[in-house]
Order: structure tokens, then C-alpha cells, then sequence
């Protein structure tokens, strides 16, 4: 992996913009073997969370390629897939503005065409408390993401601990399949309150807005008490946490509150330092999913 000498503020070259894999190809064919690919997969409607890894991206390889493609195959019935943001003009902008020489947003028919039928399903991700929540979600990310190496073939791809077991999932995907690359994952960039930054923030009313840092105060609550009492079960830790979430009213459901194995994500019921506490929960009716590292 070579290190890449300019700043950002130093580029002026524009990123080039790619609306069909088979143009993409043609860049991604002239690449030399020498030349390393950092790559940041996203949805879009881009913040500083998807920001951080781009710079960590740009600091440490030679090209820099970011997707932006909402994926229709992770959103399950009834989830916002129609109604989540898209604006690849302001998120190209920013891309220009953060280094990124490459930009891969294809349409969902170049993507999956009429006759797809191959997915990627890593085995147990059904049932952790996140796959529960979201049925066929992982199946839906492991595929897109499996297509996406493989049309990219980056070095390194990039990826935030805000979706804790997507994480987990894309490192297993990559091993279990021989992938010729490193998953680099990147700590979750939060609000000034402490809100995780996150694109399903903008769908929050003021009024919800002002509630939302809850979530990740109860997960501190949590975190606060695993290190004042260490012997503290998974239960102990998930009933504090619940109940500062319960103290907030615009709470309206909480969908779990788990502690899991950092290296598969299935529930613990004694966590160790390392564990992974997480939970999806609605303010008002925006699903906001955040965690801590005990
Ligand atoms: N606050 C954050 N800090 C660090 N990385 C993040 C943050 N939010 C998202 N990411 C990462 O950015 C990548 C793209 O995520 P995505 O486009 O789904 O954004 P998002 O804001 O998480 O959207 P949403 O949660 O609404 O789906 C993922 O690897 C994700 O983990
Ligand atoms: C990795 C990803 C871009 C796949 O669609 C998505 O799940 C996301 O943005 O986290
Ligand atoms: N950031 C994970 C993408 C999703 O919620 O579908």
C-alpha cells in the first residue's frame, strides 16, 4: 500500500463520474497492478461519517473510488427504500471536495438486470438481532456489496462501525471467500450531542432531532456500568439501557438491545470487554441503529 502525498486541498481535478459498470470497466481495466484502490461503498446522501472514511481512503491509497447506489435488495416491505435521500449532485460535490477520483452510480437495472438470480447469504446473519429486525437485509448487502468487489476489485474497502454487524458480515464475506483485500472499519462520527451521524437523521422532526441523542446515552449508561462492575450480565446492562430510553417519551418502540460477540455478532449473555452493545430503536417513527464497544 503506497501513501498518497497530496492533501485534498491541493486537488483540483474533478472526479469522473460513472452511470453504467461497463464505462467503469474500462477506467478499472487500465489500473496498474502497482497502483492501490481504496474504495468506500455508500447509499448516498453523504455526511461527515461517509467523509471520514473517504479521507482515510485518500490518505492511504493511490486512487479513490466511492459508490453511490441505493440498494433496493437490502430494504425490506414497508421500509423507506422510495423515500430515502438521493442527491448524487451535492454528493458528488462533496466527493470532489474530499479527493475522490472515481464515482460509481450505476442504475438498478444496469446492476441487477431482468434475470438476476445469484445472491450472497452468510450463514447466521437471519438470526442475529439486526437480521431479525430487518428480514433479508444481510442477504441483500452481502450481495450488492460481493458485486461490488468484484467490480471495483479495490485494496482496501472502507466501512463504518455505526453498522456494526455489516461489518462483521463484510469481513466474513471476504475471508470465506478468498477476497484479495483488507476491510478497514472506522469509528462511528457522531454529532456534537452525540447522535450518530446518519442520512435517516434528516427524516427527524426538530422536536425529534432534540430527543434523538437518547440513544446514545443509554448505550453510555451501559458502557458506564460495565466499567464500574465488569462481572455485569448481558441483562443487567440491556435493563439500564432500556431504561434510559423508556425515560424519553418520543421513544415509541424499541426494536432490541443486545450485547454480542465482536467477532460474530450472536448475543452474549456474559459480556467481556470487547462485546458490542447495539440497538435499534424508533423516535417518533424514524429507525435509528447505534452501538458502543464495552
Ligand atoms: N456516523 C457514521 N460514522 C462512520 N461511518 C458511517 C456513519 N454513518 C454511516 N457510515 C458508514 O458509511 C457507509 C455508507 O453508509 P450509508 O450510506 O448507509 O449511510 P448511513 O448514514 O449509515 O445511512 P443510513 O443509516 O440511513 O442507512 C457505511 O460503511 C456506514 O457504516
Ligand atoms: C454497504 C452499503 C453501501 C451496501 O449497499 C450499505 O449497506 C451502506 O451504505 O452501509
Ligand atoms: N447503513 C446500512 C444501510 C441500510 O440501513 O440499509
Amino acid at each position: 500500500m503506497t501513501s498518497y502525498a497530496a492533501t485534498t486541498a491541493s486537488r483540483t481535478t474533478k472526479p469522473i463520474l460513472y452511470s453504467t459498470i461497463s464505462s467503469f470497466r474500462k477506467f478499472r481495466r487500465n489500473v496498474l497492478p502497482t497502483q492501490s484502490i481504496g474504495f468506500v461503498p455508500t447509499m448516498g446522501a453523504l455526511h461527515e461519517g461517509h467523509l471520514s472514511l473517504v479521507k482515510k481512503a485518500r490518505h492511504h491509497n493511490d486512487i479513490v473510488i466511492a459508490s453511490v447506489f441505493v440498494n433496493p435488495t437490502q430494504f425490506g416491505q414497508g421500509e423507506d427504500f422510495d423515500k430515502y435521500p438521493r442527491q448524487l449532485k451535492q454528493d458528488s460535490e462533496l466527493l470532489a471536495d474530499h479527493g475522490v477520483d472515481h464515482i460509481l452510480a450505476p442504475s438498478i437495472d444496469d446492476m441487477y438486470g431482468n434475470h438476476h438470480a445469484t445472491v450472497v447469504n452468510v450463514k447466521g446473519f437471519d438470526n442475529i438481532p439486526e437480521g431479525l429486525a430487518r428480514p433479508g437485509h444481510f442477504q441483500g448487502v452481502a450481495t450488492i456489496v460481493t458485486k461490488l468487489f468484484n467490480i471495483v476489485q479495490p485494496t482496501n474497502a472502507y466501512f463504518g462501525q455505526k453498522d456494526a454487524a455489516q461489518c462483521v458480515l463484510i469481513q466474513r464475506i471476504v475471508e470465506d471467500l478468498n477476497m484479495d483485500m483488507t476491510v478497514v472499519v472506522m469509528d462511528t462520527i457522531r454529532e456534537r450531542d452525540g447522535l450518530a451521524k446518519s442520512s435517516r437523521n434528516a427524516y427527524l422532526t426538530p422536536i425529534e432531532r432534540e430527543a434523538a441523542p437518547v440513544v446514545y446515552r443509554s448505550l453510555k449508561t451501559a458502557k458506564q456500568l460495565f466499567d464500574q462492575k465488569p462481572n455485569a450480565s448481558s441483562a443487567e446492562l440491556v435493563a439500564a439501557t432500556r431504561n434510559v430510553l423508556q425515560s424519553e417519551p418520543l421513544v415509541s418502540e424499541i426494536q432490541y438491545i443486545s450485547i454480542d460477540s465482536k467477532d460474530t455478532m450472536q448475543p452474549v449473555a456474559q459480556p467481556k470487554a470487547g462485546a458490542i452493545i447495539s440497538l435499534a430503536c424508533k423516535v417518533g417513527t424514524v429507525r435509528l441503529i447505534d452501538n458502543i464497544v464495552l
